[in-house]
C-alpha cells in the first residue's frame, strides 16, 4: 500500500496540472501534488494541507452536490465552485473528479486555475497573431525590397539626375546620372546636408543660403519649384549650370522630404551663349551694312540728283539746293512753272532723296483726269457707291499713306473737289465715296500748277486756303528760254537717251544746229526738246543731226491707193492722240493740254482716251 502510495505520490507530483487526494468523509487532504500547493497554498511549496472545507469557505454546499455527482456517475466536472487560497482569494478553477478505487470517500480531485487557462488562451492566440503577422511582414518586406530595387534600377537608368532629401535636407538617395554628374559618390552625400555640398554658391560666388533655396523650400511649404537656371558644385569645385524640378514627396499625407531632378545645362547654355554672341554679331553687322547701306544710297541718290537733273545755269542749281534742303522735311512743295520744265522730275527727286524713298509717290495729274471722275479718283469708293462703282477701291490719297501724294497741274482740280481734297489733307484721313468709316492718312504733299502765283491769285483757279497749305516751300522751274545756256547740255544728254532707246549712233550736233536751237524759244520748254531729240534719233542720217523744230511728219496713204482702210484710220487717229498727249506732256485740258493741240474739246478728248484704252503707258 504505502509503496503503492509512493508510486501514486511520485506520479502525482509528476503531474503538472494541481492534483489533490481527498478523503471527504474527514475533509482531509490525504495527498496533494506541488502545483496544487502553489495553487491554493498561497503559492509556498511544501506548506501543510488544510483541512479542504478550508478552501471551501461559503461554496461548501455546491461542493457536496458535486461530490454526490461524483459518487452517482463514477467522475465529473464542475465550475460552480469557487475556492478560496490559503490567503483568502478567491480561485476560479476547473474541477474534476473521480474516487479512488477501494477507498471509500477518497477521491481525487484535477483543479484547473481558469485564469490561468484563459492567459495561456490569449498567449496563445497573440502568439497565432504574431506568427501569422510575421509571415505578412515578411511578405511586406520583400514587396518592398524588390520595390526599392526595381526603383534603383529606373532610377539609375534614368538620364536625369535625381536624388531625394528629408524633411530636415538630409540626402536620403542620389540616382548613377547625379552621382557622375556631380563626380560625388553616395557614400559623400547620403545622410548630408546636400544644400551645404552642392547648392552653397552661387555663379557669381555670392553665398546662396538654404532658406532661399527653391528645393527647401518644396519640403518646408510644400511647393514645386521649376528652376531653369542655376548651377550645382561639383566634388571638384566646378559648376555645372543645371535646371531642376524640386517637388515635395509624401508618407501617408505627411511631407517627407523632396525629390529632385535635375539637368545638365552647361552644354546648352554655352551653345545658347554662342548664338547670341553670333546674333548680336550679325546684328551688328547688319547694323553697319545698312548705315553704310544708307550712306551709299544717299551718295547715289544725290549723285543721281544731280545726273537725272541736267543744266549748270544758276536757275538749275539754285532748283538742286532747294531740293537738297527740302527733301528731308515733310514740308509741302509747290512747284510752278510751264508745261515742260521738269515740276514732275523735281518732285520725283524730292521724293527719292526724303526719309519716305521707300514708300511710293503716287503721282495724281488732275488735267488728265475727267473732272466727274476725280474725286472717287482721289478719295477712293466703295463699291456700289452714288457713282454706279462696280468694286471697292482705294483713292490715290490712301494709296500715298506712309508716302508723297504728288498733286500735278492742282489749277485743273474742280474748285469744291479742292475743298474736300484741302479737308482730307488738314485732318489727315480720309472717307471713301459711300463708305462711312474714316481711314487715318500720313502723306507728304508736293503739288504742281503751271500757274504763276500772280495768276493764281487773280484768277482765284487755286482755291486760297488751299494755295497757302501748298505753297509752303515753292520751287519755281524757268522756262527753258530763260536759260539757255541750259540747252546744249540738255539737248546732248537728251539725244544720246533717245539713241540708246533706238539703238542708233548718236548724231553730231553741229554748231549751226546748235545756234539754231538756242534760239528757239522752246514753248514746250524740256519736253519739246526731248520730243525734238527723239524725232532728231529717228531721222537723222550720216550722223549728223537734222532738226525739225515745229511740225510732225503726215502719214501717207497707202502707196496705189487714195483711201486708208477704217482699221487703220482708228489706228491713226488713236497715234494722233497718243503724239498730242506726249506733246503735251499727258495734260489733256488747258491752253498747253492736247484737247487744245488737237483743237477739240477737252471732254470729246477724254472719251476717245478711254474709248481707245490711252494710257500714260503709251505715251510717257
Ligand atoms: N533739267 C532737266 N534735266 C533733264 N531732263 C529734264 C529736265 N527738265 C525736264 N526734263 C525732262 O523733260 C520732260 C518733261 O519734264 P516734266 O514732265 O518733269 O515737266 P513738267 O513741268 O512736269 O511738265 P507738265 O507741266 O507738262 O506736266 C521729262 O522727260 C523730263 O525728264
Amino acid at each position: 500500500m504505502s509503496l503503492d502510495l509512493l508510486n501514486a505520490d511520485s506520479l502525482l507530483q509528476s503531474i503538472p496540472e494541481a492534483m489533490l487526494v481527498l478523503d471527504t468523509t474527514e475533509d482531509r487532504v490525504v495527498d496533494w501534488n506541488q502545483s496544487a500547493a502553489r495553487l491554493l497554498g498561497n503559492g509556498h511549496d511544501g506548506s501543510a494541507p488544510l483541512p479542504f472545507s478550508h478552501y471551501l469557505g461559503k461554496d461548501m454546499p455546491r461542493f457536496v452536490v458535486f461530490l454526490e455527482e461524483v459518487d452517482h456517475r463514477g467522475a465529473s466536472w464542475t465550475r460552480d465552485v469557487t475556492l478560496r487560497a490559503g490567503d483568502g482569494s478567491a480561485l476560479s478553477c476547473e474541477l474534476r473528479a473521480q474516487p479512488v478505487p477501494g477507498q471509500d470517500g477518497w477521491i481525487i480531485l484535477a483543479l484547473t486555475d481558469l485564469r490561468a487557462l484563459d492567459q495561456r488562451a490569449e498567449t496563445a492566440a497573440l502568439a497565432e497573431t504574431f506568427r501569422a503577422g510575421l509571415v505578412n511582414w515578411k511578405r511586406t518586406e520583400g514587396f518592398f525590397a524588390e520595390l526599392e530595387r526595381q526603383n534603383q534600377l529606373i532610377l539609375n537608368a534614368a538620364g536625369e539626375g535625381i536624388y531625394g532629401v528629408n524633411a530636415e535636407g538630409k540626402t536620403t538617395f542620389v540616382n548613377r546620372a547625379a552621382r557622375e554628374m556631380l563626380g560625388w559618390t553616395s557614400e559623400d552625400l547620403l545622410g548630408k546636408d546636400i544644400h551645404s555640398m552642392i547648392h552653397h554658391h552661387h555663379l557669381n560666388g555670392e553665398h546662396y543660403p538654404s532658406q532661399q533655396c527653391p528645393i527647401y523650400r518644396s519640403f518646408r511649404f510644400e511647393q514645386v519649384h521649376r528652376i531653369e537656371d542655376e548651377v550645382f558644385w561639383r566634388k571638384d569645385g566646378k559648376p555645372i549650370r543645371v535646371e531642376y524640378v524640386s517637388t515635395p514627396i509624401y508618407d501617408q499625407k505627411v511631407l517627407v522630404g523632396a525629390v529632385v531632378i535635375f539637368r545638365d545645362i552647361t552644354e546648352r547654355k554655352e551653345s545658347e551663349r554662342k548664338l547670341r554672341e553670333a546674333m548680336e554679331e550679325v546684328a551688328a553687322l547688319r547694323d553697319r551694312l545698312e548705315q553704310e547701306n544708307a550712306y551709299l544710297q544717299e551718295a547715289i541718290t544725290s549723285e543721281r540728283a544731280h545726273h537725272d537733273i541736267i543744266g549748270s545755269s544758276p536757275a538749275i542749281r539754285q532748283i538742286v539746293a532747294r531740293i537738297d534742303l527740302v527733301a528731308k522735311t515733310t514740308a509741302t512743295v509747290l512747284i510752278s512753272g510751264e508745261t515742260g520744265t521738269g515740276k514732275s522730275l523735281v518732285a520725283t527727286e524730292i521724293h527719292k532723296t526724303s526719309p519716305r524713298a521707300r514708300r511710293p509717290l503716287i503721282h495724281f495729274k488732275c488735267s488728265s483726269v475727267a473732272p466727274e471722275e476725280v474725286e472717287a479718283e482721289l478719295f477712293g469708293q466703295m463699291r456700289g457707291a452714288p457713282n454706279g462703282a462696280m468694286r471697292d477701291k482705294p483713292g490715290k490719297l490712301e494709296l500715298a499713306h506712309g508716302g508723297t501724294l504728288f498733286i500735278d497741274d492742282v489749277e485743273e482740280l474742280p474748285v469744291e473737289i479742292q475743298g474736300k481734297l484741302l479737308h482730307a489733307l488738314q485732318s489727315g484721313s480720309v472717307t471713301r465715296l459711300g463708305d462711312t468709316r474714316e481711314k487715318p492718312l500720313d502723306i507728304r504733299v508736293i503739288a504742281a500748277t503751271s500757274l504763276a502765283e500772280e495768276t493764281v491769285r487773280r484768277t482765284g483757279r487755286i482755291r486760297e486756303d488751299l494755295f497757302l497749305f501748298l505753297n509752303v516751300f515753292p520751287i519755281n522751274c524757268l522756262p527753258l528760254r530763260d536759260r539757255r545756256e541750259d540747252i546744249p547740255l540738255l539737248a546732248a544728254h537728251l539725244l544720246k537717251i533717245a539713241c540708246r532707246r533706238l539703238n542708233r549712233p548718236v548724231p553730231v550736233i553741229t554748231e549751226r544746229v546748235m545756234q539754231q536751237m538756242q534760239a528757239y524759244d522752246w514753248p514746250g520748254n524740256v519736253r519739246e526738246l526731248h520730243n525734238a531729240m527723239e524725232r532728231a534719233a529717228i531721222v537723222s542720217q550720216d550722223r549728223k543731226l537734222v532738226i525739225e523744230l515745229s511740225g510732225t511728219t503726215q502719214d501717207a496713204p497707202v502707196p496705189g491707193t487714195r483711201f486708208h482702210t477704217e482699221a487703220r484710220m482708228q489706228e491713226m487717229i488713236r497715234d494722233n492722240i497718243i503724239a498730242a498727249l506726249r506733246e503735251a506732256g499727258g495734260r489733256v485740258s488747258g491752253p498747253t493740254g492736247a484737247a487744245a493741240l488737237l483743237q477739240i474739246k477737252p471732254t470729246t478728248l477724254y472719251s476717245r482716251i478711254k474709248s481707245f484704252d490711252i494710257t500714260p503707258l503709251d505715251w510717257g
